[in-house]
């Protein structure tokens, strides 16, 4: 049995960061990672993911190339080679995170699975590790948990008898799928399946809610356009059972037929981590294992703090890495937070606040600034005309409740509406503020000058106007 000044148990975002600031504190603290450090985002999420992208966009940029005047023959796409620089890139990054949990003074990283077992006093919690030369037993007045979300692979007959993947699997495969069936149409489905199409795989999407489905639902429609164009095959519902077919899988969805495809990727949502820290804990958590906490992430058992993923205040890197920020600079807590997030389909999708559906239903008086992408004058340039920028504001208060903007680089371009909510500042100092010209954010002041009511849900579906006058003509 080990004494340790804190015990952090999941070695992904807020975790780690936690550890070195404790360590440089002159604590002594024990990391306990079941998997390998680093977690999610840098193993197989976000990290391997936009790398992963990046090779996508190439592909599709080189196939492009001729409208913009260069000519570059024949493309043809080496998954292999393309895959190999994703992991040559993330060893290294999780190289480093290792090197710098392994060395540095006052931390004990145990790679192992981690059970805890709550002191509601708050005084002796126990951590049981259980490792590859057996059970360590760790005790400490203070546990940081930070143990993520796993794929939730939902109810489907004979899924279990078939190889299917998660984000592992696909992200380790060095071959190119002839033909990948996703089941999920969110971020995870939507941001491989537009990927693996440039690569070259045959993709077909089997959406249960649509796709995007928490979008506006032209927002929706401009993503589905999208994705036909370029190959990708959609199809609504959810499957009803799974079975090998061939060296292949065939997928029954009811009311569209049987999907078949050479492999097939689940992404369906995420479930907590939490059960495997076993029975107990003694924390308090909601009917889908996310654990309470108040606004600086203390759960119900005294001395246990829960950050990231699992606290379920967010579902991003960026939310779970700001938790142990703010946890570490009291009196800082999560209230009010203004989460900002994208998904990286090419072009992305950058989101804060309210959608359209949310403001209608607030009851409140919204109105919208917005404009089609195709006439922003820098995407035109750059002949980048998918898309839409929508910015949400309260006119008889004023404040900006939310942004959407599916174009050019929406994913840099929503900050700017998320620093000004989380600022507080009135949509009037985003509207008079001086943009860069030729920018995409130059369109703020000229959408948030022209605001408009929302549209009626049940009316007829107008075309977006075509032109709007840019700030310089
Ligand atoms: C394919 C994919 C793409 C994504 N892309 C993006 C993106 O572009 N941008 C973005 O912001 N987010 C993205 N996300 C989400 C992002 O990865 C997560 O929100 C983020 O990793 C959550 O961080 P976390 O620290 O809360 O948990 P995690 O990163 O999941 O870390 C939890 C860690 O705890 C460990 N653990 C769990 N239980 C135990 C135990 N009992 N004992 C020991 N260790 C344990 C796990 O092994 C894991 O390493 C993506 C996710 C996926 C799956
Ligand atoms: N760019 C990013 O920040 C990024 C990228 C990828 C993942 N993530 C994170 O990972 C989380 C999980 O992503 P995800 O795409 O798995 O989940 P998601 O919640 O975004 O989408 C899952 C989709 O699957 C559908 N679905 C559920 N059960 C189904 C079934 N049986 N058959 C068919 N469809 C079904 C749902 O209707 C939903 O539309 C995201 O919510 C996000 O937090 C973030």
């Amino acid at each position: 049995m080990t004494r340790y000044d804190a015990v952090v148990i999941g070695a992904g975002q807020a975790g780690p960061s936690v550890a070195f600031t404790y360590a440089g504190q002159g604590k002594r603290v024990a990391v306990v990672e079941m998997a390998q450090p680093g977690g999610t985002c840098l193993n197989h999420g976000c990290r391997p993911t936009k790398a992963l992208r990046a090779s996508a966009v190439v592909a599709h940029s080189a196939r492009r190339a001729a409208e913009f005047g260069v000519h570059v023959g024949e493309v043809r796409v080496d998954y292999g080679q393309a895959i190999g620089r994703v992991h040559t890139l993330i060893d290294g990054m999780r190289a480093s995170l290792q090197h710098s949990l392994d060395t540095t003074e006052g931390i004990d990283y145990v790679h192992g699975r981690a059970t805890l077992v709550g002191d509601p006093e708050g005084r002796e919690h126990r951590v049981l590790v259980t490792t590859d030369e057996g059970e360590q037993e760790l005790t400490t007045s203070e546990v940081f948990l930070n143990v993520g979300t796993r794929a939730a692979i939902p109810q489907i007959e004979g899924l279990d008898t078939v190889p299917y993947l998660t984000e592992i699997e696909l992200l380790a495969l060095t071959e190119l799928p002839e033909h990948l069936v996703i089941v999920g149409g969110g971020y995870i489905g939507l941001e491989f399946g537009q990927m693996f199409r440039r690569f070259g795989s045959e993709v077909t999407i089997i959406a249960g809610g649509g796709i995007a489905a928490r979008e506006d639902p032209d927002v929706q429609q401009i993503l589905a356009d999208l994705f036909e164009s370029e190959g990708i095959t959609i199809v609504s519902g959810r499957p009803s059972s799974v079975r090998r077919d061939g060296s292949g899988v065939a997928v029954e969805v009811p009311e569209v037929g049987t999907v078949t495809g050479s492999h097939v990727l689940v992404a369906t949502g995420r479930r907590s981590n939490t059960d495997l820290l076993g029975p107990d804990t003694g924390l308090a958590m909601d009917e889908r294992g996310f654990v309470t906490t108040d606004e600086r992430y203390g759960s119900s058992v005294p001395g246990v703090v829960a950050l990231g993923d699992m606290n379920g205040r967010g579902a991003f890197t960026h939310t779970s890495y700001q938790d142990g920020d703010i946890y570490l600079h009291p009196p800082r807590t999560v209230a009010g937070r203004v989460t900002t997030y994208a998904m990286f389909t090419d072009p992305p999708l950058g989101r804060v606040g309210w959608t359209t559906q949310q403001a209608r239903e607030s009851g409140r008086n919204i109105q919208k600034g917005e404009i089609a992408m195709s006439s922003v004058s820098r995407a035109r340039l750059e002949s980048e005309e998918t898309g839409v920028m929508r910015v949400l504001v309260d006119v008889d208060t004023e404040e900006i409740v939310g942004a959407t903007i599916l174009g050019l680089q929406a994913d840099d371009v929503v900050q700017v509406v998320g620093v000004a909510m989380q600022a507080g500042v009135p949509y009037t100092t985003v509207r008079d503020a001086l943009p860069i010209h030729p920018t995409v954010s130059e369109f703020f002041p000229t959408i948030l000058a022209a605001l408009e009511p929302l549209d009626d849900p049940d009316a007829e579906p107008e075309e977006a106007a075509a032109t709007t006058p840019s700030p310089a003509g």
